[in-house]
């Protein structure tokens, strides 16, 4: 049984409403299966943290403020994830250290974020080093990392497995005046090589990948070590 954190990305939550069918699936899928051991779970803020901040963003609101409501969002989609969930924690944790203590008497761990500054994505990559996990699970909504944008570039090809630095220059390139719209942050990236912690980057709404990922390190997205 290996111990694994999973960036539950916010799109597959959190669309126009919750997607409890999604969350139903998904708590049942990992508490029945037996190939996880303590698992750390990071929920994104989704659309919910989407339209106040791009509502706000209108109106001059600056980058910190709008970073907290995202963190709230967050946290709303991570305390309505534990409600699906037997063995978890009840009230979520704000820091890493928190919730790293929290994972001593749960088998599941769910959060949100931390602080202004980054993403769900880095909070997981510190969760995992955290807790000395050699798994992150990027569960999005694109079924891997391509070339480029698979949803602007028709001609974007997935890349089955890549370096650290290659998934390092690729989300540089996006990042610089591109707004948020990246496979994952770059803070994330540095933490897991600096830790030599494996990223696999799915479509988190193919269950099967993630029981394929802790069993025989392989899954239909893509890997970055
Ligand atoms: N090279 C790339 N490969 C895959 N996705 C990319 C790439 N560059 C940018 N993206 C974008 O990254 C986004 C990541 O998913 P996103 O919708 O932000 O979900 P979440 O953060 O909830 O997992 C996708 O919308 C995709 O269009
Ligand atoms: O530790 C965190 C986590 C999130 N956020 C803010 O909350 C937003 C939503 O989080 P995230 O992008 O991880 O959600 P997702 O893309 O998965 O919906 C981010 O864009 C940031 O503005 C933050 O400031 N610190």
């Amino acid at each position: 049984m290996k111990s694994v954190v999973i960036s539950l990305g916010g799109s597959i939550i959190s669309g126009d409403r919750l997607d409890i069918g999604f969350m139903k699936r998904f708590s049942n899928m990992m508490e029945q299966s037996r190939a996880f051991g303590k698992v750390g779970i990071v929920v994104g803020g989704g659309r919910l943290a989407r339209n106040y901040i791009s509502d706000l963003r209108e109106t001059g609101t600056n980058d910190i403020i709008l970073d907290e409501i995202g963190i709230n969002a967050t946290r709303m989609n991570a305390l309505a994830m534990t409600t699906f969930f037997k063995n978890c924690n009840l009230k979520i944790p704000t820091t890493i250290n928190d919730a790293a203590e929290l994972s001593s008497n749960y088998r599941f761990t769910i959060m949100g974020g931390t602080e202004a500054g980054h993403t769900t994505d880095t909070v997981a990559a510190l969760l995992a080093e955290r807790l000395g996990a050699k798994v992150l699970i990027n569960a999005t909504s694109v079924d891997g990392v391509y070339t480029d944008d698979p949803r602007t570039d028709k001609n974007a090809k997935k890349i089955g497995n890549m370096t650290y630095d290659e998934a390092i220059a690729l989300s540089l390139k996006k990042s610089i005046g591109a707004g948020p719209n990246v496979f994952m942050d770059l803070t994330s990236l540095h933490i897991a090589k600096r830790s030599g912690i494996r990223i696999f980057v799915i479509d988190g709404r193919k269950l099967e990948d993630y029981a394929s990922i802790v069993e025989h390190d392989t899954c239909t997205g893509t890997v970055i070590l």
